[in-house]
């Protein structure tokens, strides 16, 4: 029976009840914080973070650690002011890179990702959120960008709450490159990591590299 168990899945048992408790609660209320001053940005200034983001992702994904070959990275569609990187999906596709996007397609479970192109039709997915539909080829992607809502100088990020990232990433093997990406000003002292909590590669904001493992 052990051996059957990953060695990296943490034990809930293991997690001090009343302290995540705590840590859910204070982490309800940054997310609320962090979300209105991201949504009080003017469109200027969003779009210059957008660009800033997407002039350091071209570097990071043409870089040798990440490699510049036929890695299928996966992006996110924006929603909820999120910093909008689909200029860059589109220019990547036209250089031939193959570009994925994550869905919720069953609760409380691992994301799936399906691959994009310019001509994809979008539907709507859990959340509202614009998703490929479901012919669109499922795949496992080597690069994937995790949007941050929030994040600390360890490399730990805060999303939404729904826990997708870190449920998803426990569940890939070999794990892929992950680059947060986010508002220099969403920087946290510590997100109180939990034993889920699965910390980026790099962290990236309209700033430059911010965190590097
Ligand atoms: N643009 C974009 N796409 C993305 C993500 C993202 O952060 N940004 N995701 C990144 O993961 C995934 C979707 N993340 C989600 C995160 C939370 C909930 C959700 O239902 N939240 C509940 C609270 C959940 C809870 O506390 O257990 C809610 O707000 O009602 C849904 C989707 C995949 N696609
Ligand atoms: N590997 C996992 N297995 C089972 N449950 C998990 C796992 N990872 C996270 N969760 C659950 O998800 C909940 C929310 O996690 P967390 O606060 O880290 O979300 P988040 O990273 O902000 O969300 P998202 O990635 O969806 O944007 C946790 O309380 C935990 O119960």
């Amino acid at each position: 029976m052990a051996a059957e168990v990953d060695p990296e899945y943490f034990d809930p048992l293991a997690v001090d009840p009343e302290e995540a408790r705590d840590v859910a609660r204070w982490r309800t209320a940054e997310r609320k914080r962090l979300r209105e001053a991201r949504r009080a940005l003017s469109a200027p200034e969003r779009n210059a973070v957008g660009d800033a983001l997407m002039a350091g992702l071209e570097r990071l994904l043409g870089a040798e650690a990440v490699g510049a070959g036929d890695e299928i990275v996966s992006f996110y569609w924006p929603i909820k002011d999120e910093p909008d990187l689909r200029p860059l999906m589109t220019a990547m596709h036209a250089a031939g890179r193959r570009i994925a996007l994550p869905l919720v397609e069953t609760r409380a479970a691992p994301l799936v990702f399906r691959l994009w192109t310019p001509q994809t039709r979008m539907q709507r997915g859990h959340w509202n959120i614009p998703v490929p539909p479901p012919d669109a080829p499922e795949v496992v992607p080597d690069v994937v960008l995790a949007p941050l809502m929030g994040w600390d100088g360890a490399g730990y990020r805060l999303g939404y709450g729904g826990g997708y990232f870190d449920r998803t990433l426990a569940a890939l093997s070999p794990r892929p490159f992950r680059i947060g990406v986010g508002l220099a000003s969403a920087q946290l002292p510590t997100i109180y990591p939990q034993p889920h909590d699965i910390p980026m590669d790099v962290i990236l904001t309209e700033r430059g590299t911010e965190v590097s493992a």
